[in-house]
């Protein structure tokens, strides 16, 4: 149950907490201070006693105004009997008027029941000032009872106004100004009532402590005044009393004369809604069911009051001075209203308790969980397959730094113009209570392909490329295969060279890509796009396998692409066909005849010799793969090659692989969309159509694609516009962020976020055996988790196939004692390839090792400040070799390392022991400059050596991804 604090007692009966404490005292209750609580047996005992010795003043009351004789009963040491009566005196005071009051009158007569249901209303207020307790001082409250009541209401209720917290409170004492005594208790009632059940049981604390508060409803003045600050109360507490005799008279008689009409005319309309609300709170305290009638009109005040403050506050003032007729609204406001004003408090008392409720005042509260708790529709992004840092911020409206610190908690270092990818976003955004989603708009929704039925899957030709090392006859036969097209019948047929071309002979048809050499065969890999079926191997017979066909041999492989070799130069003399079989068995290519599956034709093409074997052999392996494509539906197909043709614009080779491509399609490629202007075959001729696997020229493309790009025909031209531009954004955001290629950095995380389970390495070494030390120690380092493969080994530099093999293969390069040439090493940044260089086999493994379990801490890496090309040597006495050199690329700096290459190998690593240009020593010397260098502890520098001249620079470990190549 509500118990009733001393003071508020006090209030409500009119007199001087002090006094009122001796009274208690006097009457064997102990109390220790104006703070004490009292249950209700007490509150009854001294009620009763009280009302005992105040028979008289209740006389006066009902002449007069409860406001006038309270306060006048505060001023004196005995109005506190004067108070307990006006209560009852209010309720018969009522009653004359309206029958309803008549009722109460009995009640009254029976002050000791009836006073204990008002205490217990008055309780039930505390809950509504007990948010105000909350904030305020507990100090506040005692003091608020004794000085408010008076006059505090109108002044007060503007500054409680202020505070939401406040204004319900203060709303009563305007409204019950008038009728301080009596409306007190009973407001009490109706607010308990309500209010209880909601709040008491969270409130229990405030009440306690705030349960005088119920008795400040009326004297709302005194709360407001305590939620600002303790420290005041106490002053306006002394001075209230004065104020309030010196105002009271004044403002009680205006209100008596102006409200007597006024109170009945509300008082009626009030009888009609106060019964709704009483009968509600009743029931839930279950008390007396006499309260209810009693405290029906106080508690429509209150809640009238409550609801109306903070959107009618200037109302309120003049409700009081003018008619209540605003009254009754505010009493059907009022229903609805105290439960979201309650709603509302408990709400900003959960945000208090969180950030520490004495820090800010309402006004800051408000607004902080708005901010935080941003509607759900609001905290969803949505965004494509990345987005930057600082995109996501603005969406998230946090600071990009502070998404900045969190990626990088989560290992992903970026900055602000950075892109992220989806995964990443939905981490970070999850950090901020944001869901992130795809963009609506899905490329595959537009683009998916429909699975083809069996019955609609044709034969279609192989396509097939030509591999091999240099000089060992892939152009050759390439030309040979196209004049054995016996079935054109044009000797020579060729008129245009568009980079694939289309052989038909008896036994079928075959595609042949006339791109030779296994680059290019890389670079489409690298972009996706695997149109090659069958790759043929061209090695000669008086050459063997070389570090090419090796290189061709690993790529298929890596590609997972079937190989036929065509062991050509059959002719010459030194020809060795079984020499070339051996080493390509051990190459892991067996031939059939030695019971192997790899088919070896041998052939001239020069000659002419074995051409035509070879393609039936084509023919009979793309049987093996049956090979076949749906012809009927729109065209699929990959851009062998483009350019851009200065009489007929941009123009492309694309390969159809699947569907039928007609004039005037509307197609997607790669971030170009738009109509099929005109098509050419393989020899110049126009077509009106290509099917799966024709090789076909494409005009009337809006720019130049790149090699690899798909080429999409779609049935919609606005579609392949939301393609294409979805497609250029994303490039854009894709341009901006760092690819997820491995590094020997990342590769721990890598590994760890199941980006990569195995680690392909490649690795060029500058002699054979070593080649052989390092690939055994490297396969043993293959884990459960993780495997390592070499995809390629080899000798010499580090090539831009290395390069390219190594982007299509997700691959690090690993160069012992080599080096890669300007051109690899520009392609490695261009394709974020890590190329590392070691001149310590244990090195190698301890590194991969450590890379692999998150060990390896990368100090320093190299930074390339620029080559040198040794052009001329001198040697002089007691300084050595000096070397006349041309700067080609980049400076050389005096205090800088240099490491000697000839043929691509190291062949020494040190320091620069002198830097001159003609006789003066300089500090640097810049591209296209003279220079003669001399290495420290080094003198056999040859003519057209390279000098490599290079810093160590150190790494910052955030930085890790971005320092691709060491
Ligand atoms: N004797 C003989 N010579 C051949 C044969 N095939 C090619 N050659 C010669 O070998 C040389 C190189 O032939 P290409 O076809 O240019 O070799 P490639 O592999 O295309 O060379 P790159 O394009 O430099 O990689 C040419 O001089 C050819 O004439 C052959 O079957 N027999």
């Amino acid at each position: 149950m509500a118990r009733v604090r001393v003071h508020e007692l006090a209030k409500e009966l009119g007199m001087n907490s002090k006094e009122l404490i001796d009274r208690i005292l006097k009457l064997g209750i102990p109390v220790k201070n104006h703070m004490s609580a009292l249950d209700d047996s007490a509150v009854t005992k001294i009620r009763a006693h009280l009302q005992a010795g105040t028979p008289e003043k209740v006389e006066e009351k009902r002449i007069g105004r409860r406001v006038i004789r309270r306060r006048k009963k505060a001023e004196e040491p005995k109005p506190a009997p004067a108070e307990p009566q006006p209560e009852p005196v209010e309720v018969s005071a009522e009653a004359p008027p309206i029958q309803e009051h008549g009722r109460e009158e009995p009640p009254a007569a029976e002050a000791v029941e009836i006073s204990p249901a008002e205490a217990e209303p008055e309780t039930p207020p505390a809950p509504e000032e007990a948010p105000s307790t909350e904030t305020a001082a507990p100090e506040a409250a005692p003091e608020m009872p004794v000085a408010p009541e008076p006059h505090a209401a109108p002044p007060t209720a503007e500054e409680t106004d202020a505070a939401a917290i406040a204004p319900p409170q203060v709303a009563t004492p305007e409204a019950s100004e008038p009728e301080p005594a009596p409306s007190t208790p009973e407001p009490a009632e109706p607010s308990a009532e309500g209010v209880p059940e909601e709040a008491m049981p969270a409130d229990t604390p405030p009440v306690t402590e705030a349960a005088p508060e119920p008795a400040a409803p009326p004297q709302e003045a005194p709360e407001p005044t305590t939620d600002k600050e303790a420290v005041p109360e106490e002053q306006p507490a002394q001075e209230a009393p004065q104020e309030a005799a010196k105002e009271g008279p004044a403002e009680e008689e205006e209100d008596r004369a102006k409200k007597k009409k006024g109170k009945r005319r509300k008082r009626k309309r009030r009888k009609d809604e106060p019964a709704k609300i009483i009968r509600l709170p009743e029931l839930i305290p279950g008390e007396a069911e006499e309260e209810p009638e009693i405290p029906a009109p106080a508690a429509r005040f209150a809640p009238d009051e409550q609801v109306s403050r903070e959107p009618l506050r200037k109302k309120k003032v003049r409700s009081d001075k003018e008619d209540a007729g605003k009254r009754p609204r505010r009493a059907r406001k009022e229903v609805v209203g105290r439960e979201d004003l309650y709603s509302k408090k408990e709400l900003r008392a959960q945000a208090e308790r969180g950030r520490g409720a004495s820090k800010k005042g309402a006004p800051k509260e408000a607004p902080k969980p708005a901010a935080t708790v941003p509607k759900a529709a609001k905290r969803r992004i949505r965004i494509d397959e990345a987005i930057t840092v600082a995109n996501l911020a603005k969406q998230m409206g946090v600071k990009a730094t502070e998404i900045i610190k969190k990626l990088l908690l989560l290992g992903l270092p970026a900055n602000i113009n950075q892109a992220i990818d989806f995964d990443a976003a939905a981490l970070v955004a999850s950090e901020f209570g944001y869901e992130v989603e795809k963009a609506g708009f899905e490329e595959e929704d537009i683009l998916q392909a429909t699975e083809d039925k069996p019955e609609d899957l044709q034969p279609r030709p192989p396509v097939v490329t030509v591999m091999g090392h240099v000089d060992h006859g892939k152009t050759s036969l390439l030309d040979a295969i196209r004049h054995t097209n016996v079935i054109d019948g044009e000797a020579g047929g060729i008129t245009q060279h568009i980079g694939a071309y289309f052989v038909e002979m008896d036994g079928g048809r075959i595609t042949f890509l006339d791109t030779p050499g296994h680059e290019a065969f890389t670079a489409m890999r690298a972009r996706g796009a695997k149109v090659t079926d069958l790759v043929i191997l061209v090695v000669a017979a008086d050459d063997g396998v070389m570090q090419q066909t090796i290189e061709a041999i690993n790529h298929s492989k890596a590609a997972q692409v079937p190989i036929m070799v065509a062991i050509n130069k059959i002719d010459k003399p030194n020809a060795n066909v079984d020499r070339v079989k051996r080493e390509l068995a051990e190459h892991g290519l067996i031939p059939e005849e030695w019971g192997g599956d790899t088919t070896m034709v041998e052939i001239s093409a020069k000659k002419r010799m074995g051409i035509e074997e070879l393609m039936e052999m084509v023919l009979l392996q793309a049987e093996l793969l049956e090979l076949k494509a749906n012809p009927n539906k729109p065209a699929r197909g990959r851009v062998i090659e483009a350019k851009l043709d200065k009489g007929r614009g941009p123009v492309a080779t694309v390969l159809v692989q699947e569907g039928t491509l007609r004039e005037g399609d509307v197609y997607v490629c790669g971030t170009y969309f738009g109509r099929v202007r005109s098509l050419f075959d393989d020899k110049g001729r126009r077509i009106s159509e290509a099917g799966p696997s024709v090789p076909v020229e494409v005009l009337g493309l809006s720019g130049v694609p790149n090699a690899g790009d798909d080429f999409i025909v779609l049935a919609d031209e606005k579609q392949a516009k939301q393609v294409a531009e979805h497609r250029q954004m994303k490039h854009r955001e894709k341009e901006l962020s760092r690819s997820t290629k491995v590094t020997l950095e990342r590769l721990y995380e890598q590994i760890q976020e199941g980006q990569i389970k195995e680690v392909n390495v490649i690795l060029k070494s500058d002699v054979q055996g070593s080649l052989e030390a390092i690939r055994d120690s490297i396969q043993k380092l293959s884990t459960q988790e993780v495997k390592v493969s070499l995809i390629h080994a080899g000798t010499g530099a580090i090539s831009e196939g290395d390069v390219m093999l190594a982007s299509a293969s997700n691959a690090i390069i690993i160069g012992f004692n080599v080096r890669a040439d300007a051109k690899a090493q520009e392609l490695a940044e261009q394709e974020q390839v890590d190329i590392r260089y070691y001149d310590v086999i244990y090195q190698i493994i301890s590194d991969i090792k450590e890379a692999m379990v998150g060990l390896l801490e990368p100090d320093y890496r190299e930074e390339v400040l620029g080559r040198v090309e040794v052009r001329q040597t001198f040697h002089i006495s007691r300084i050595g070799t000096v070397a006349g050199c041309y700067v080609t690329d980049g400076k050389v700096e005096r205090n800088a390392k240099v490491r000697l290459i000839r043929d691509g190998v190291v062949v020494w690593d040190g320091k620069l022991a002198s830097l001159k240009r003609f006789k003066d020593d300089v500090r640097e010397v810049s591209a296209g400059f003279e220079c003669g260098i001399t290495i420290e502890n080094f003198n056999d520098i040859k003519v057209g050596d390279q000098i490599e001249v290079y810093k160590m620079v150190e790494v910052k470990p955030t930085l890790g991804p971005e320092d691709g190549n060491a």
